[in-house]
């Protein structure tokens, strides 16, 4: 058969973009459909806004912040149009490294409209049909929009449509205690919204008790509040809006943010015609992120499994691999990382203690140190919050970190619970003094210290002062 190409991407976000960029740079004939923005949902309307947000939050609640370190700051002001402003400048910086300019550079052809797949090898956009031997899914996933009762007749914001607010909540309702939830209560309150999260379970229910415990009291502290139930019912009055939980309680407000979750973006582009199989939130794939039809990858937000940019990029570097030099990529979740951008951040790798627990049982030895004893944390006056490593044996097999910049010390940890390093490497390692990172020795180091103060070595140890006495 004659292919107008070697591989089809569909979808110009993280997942789709790293796929054909590194498809096209090996030289393969590459075509990148996207049907809405190039950058897909981080660029536009997921991490950039919502980072963006968080460092217009952090800036006047640092200036909101009691004496600190002998200096006082003026109290903030915050205008909302430059909040607004700060949030689409960064896109707009970012968007060149995301543009269809930039992957026609590297070789793709890049087709804006939507893609159908009209059979296994073939795929309409624009009234064009496009043929490859390998067709690759990235299109991504949606807000989840619940069956509460009356929502559908009130105007509600999503991360779709927060970011283009023209006026600044005076209290902003919030569905959902999980990521999106919690890094934008707090974002508005510091911004001087009142807000009110409602959360039927745990809040940021995949993450560490202790970590999510501790920014919980902050944010409460600061002002946030929290009312456990499931949002059961929704109305609009007035241009005031009301959420009621199924425990009966009623909650008024200016705005109301639906983050529920997300809906992998799966039907009504061809893929129920070609019988691929639909899992109940994301296309099935194989641990090569194979559909059922082998030649067919979906990787990013709409297959089933974790749904993160970094995830997305990873897997469109293994189809990379798979695509253009043949080789198997398995996905390897062992150390996996993830953060929210609250403050202090809560950041994860690789197992959290409850999940640790369960699998190796009383095996299990978990080392905490707290920030209070580092002392870069002391001199800043930021000790709130921990590292708590899991070790199996002296194996690192995960990390729940919690403070300042949490996010930025889970590298060392890559290493380790992939057995590239050591605990015993980390734990003799030189690092930077005052850092945060010297944490990561700590806890690394603790884990042998009772080995190296041990008998055997106390026993050489006596043996060789007695032997300097001697001679
Ligand atoms: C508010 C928010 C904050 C977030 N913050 C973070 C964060 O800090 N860190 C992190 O790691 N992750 C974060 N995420 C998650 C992250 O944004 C997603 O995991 C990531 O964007 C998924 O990338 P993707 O390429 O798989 O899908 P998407 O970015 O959704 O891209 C899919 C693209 O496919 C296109 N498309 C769909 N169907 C078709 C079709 N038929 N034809 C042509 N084009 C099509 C869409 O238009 C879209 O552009 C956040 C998400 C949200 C909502
Ligand atoms: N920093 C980051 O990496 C980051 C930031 C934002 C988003 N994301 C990605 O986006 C995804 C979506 O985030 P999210 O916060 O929407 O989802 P989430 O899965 O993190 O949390 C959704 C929450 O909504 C709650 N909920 C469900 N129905 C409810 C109801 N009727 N009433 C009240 N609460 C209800 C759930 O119990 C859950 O805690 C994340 O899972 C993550 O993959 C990542």
């Amino acid at each position: 058969m004659e292919y107008t190409h070697d591989v089809i991407v569909i979808g110009g976000g993280a997942a789709g973009l790293t796929a054909a960029g590194g498809c096209a740079l090996f030289g393969l004939k590459t075509a990148l459909i996207e049907g809405h923005k190039m950058g897909g949902e981080c660029l536009n309307n997921g991490c950039v806004p919502s980072k963006a947000l968080i460092a217009s939050a952090s800036r006047a609640a640092e200036a909101r912040e009691a004496k600190r370190a002998g200096v006082q700051l003026a109290a903030p002001k915050v205008k909302w149009s430059g909040v607004h402003a700060h949030i689409h400048q960064a896109i707009a910086d970012i968007a060149p490294h995301d543009s269809k300019e930039r992957f026609e550079e590297m070789g793709c052809e890049v087709i804006l409209g939507w893609a159908k797949v009209t059979g296994p090898k073939s795929v309409e956009v624009d009234g064009r049909t496009l043929t490859a031997p390998r067709i690759v899914i990235a299109t991504g996933s949606r807000p989840s929009i619940p069956p509460i009762n009356g929502l559908a007749d009130v105007p509600y914001l999503t991360n779709e449509n927060l970011f283009d607010l023209k006026t600044q909540p005076e209290h902003l309702i919030i569905i959902g205690g999980g990521v999106i939830g919690m890094e934008m209560a707090q974002s508005f309150c510091r911004l001087g919204s009142e807000v009110t999260v409602i959360e039927p379970g745990d809040l940021m229910g995949r993450d560490d008790r202790d970590s999510v415990s501790l920014v919980t009291s902050v944010m409460k502290d600061e002002g946030v509040r929290f009312v456990s139930g499931k949002a059961a019912g929704v109305s609009a009055d007035h241009g005031m809006i009301s959420v009621t939980t199924d425990g009966g309680k009623t909650i008024n407000g200016s705005h109301l943010l639906v983050a529920v979750g997300r809906e992998a973006r799966m039907k009504g582009y061809g893929l129920e015609a070609l019988g691929i199989e639909l899992g109940k939130n994301g296309i099935k794939v194989d641990e090569r992120r194979r559909t059922n039809l082998k030649h067919i990858y979906a990787i990013g937000d709409c297959r089933e499994g974790p749904r993160l940019t970094h995830v997305s990029g990873y897997e469109g570097s293994n189809v990379v691999l798979e695509i253009a030099l043949g080789l198997p990529a398995k996905v390897d979740w062992r150390a996996l990382p993830w953060c929210t951008y609250t403050q202090p951040e809560v950041a994860q790798i690789g197992l959290t203690e409850s999940q640790a627990r369960e699998k190796y049982g009383d095996s299990l030895r978990v080392v905490t140190e707290g920030f209070d004893h580092n002392e870069r944390a002391i001199a800043e006056g930021r000790t709130k919050g921990h590292c708590k490593v899991m070790f199996n044996g002296k194996k690192v097999v995960g990390a729940s970190i919690c403070g300042a910049n949490a996010g930025e010390l889970l590298l060392p940890f890559t290493q380790m619970i992939t057995g590239k390093s050591g605990s015993f490497d980390m734990g003799g390692a030189i690092i930077a003094y005052p850092t945060r990172s010297e944490i990561v020795k700590a806890a690394a180091f603790s884990v042998w210290e009772p080995t190296l103060f041990g008998e055997w070595p106390k026993k050489w140890v006596a043996f060789l002062a007695k032997m300097r006495r001697k001679f």
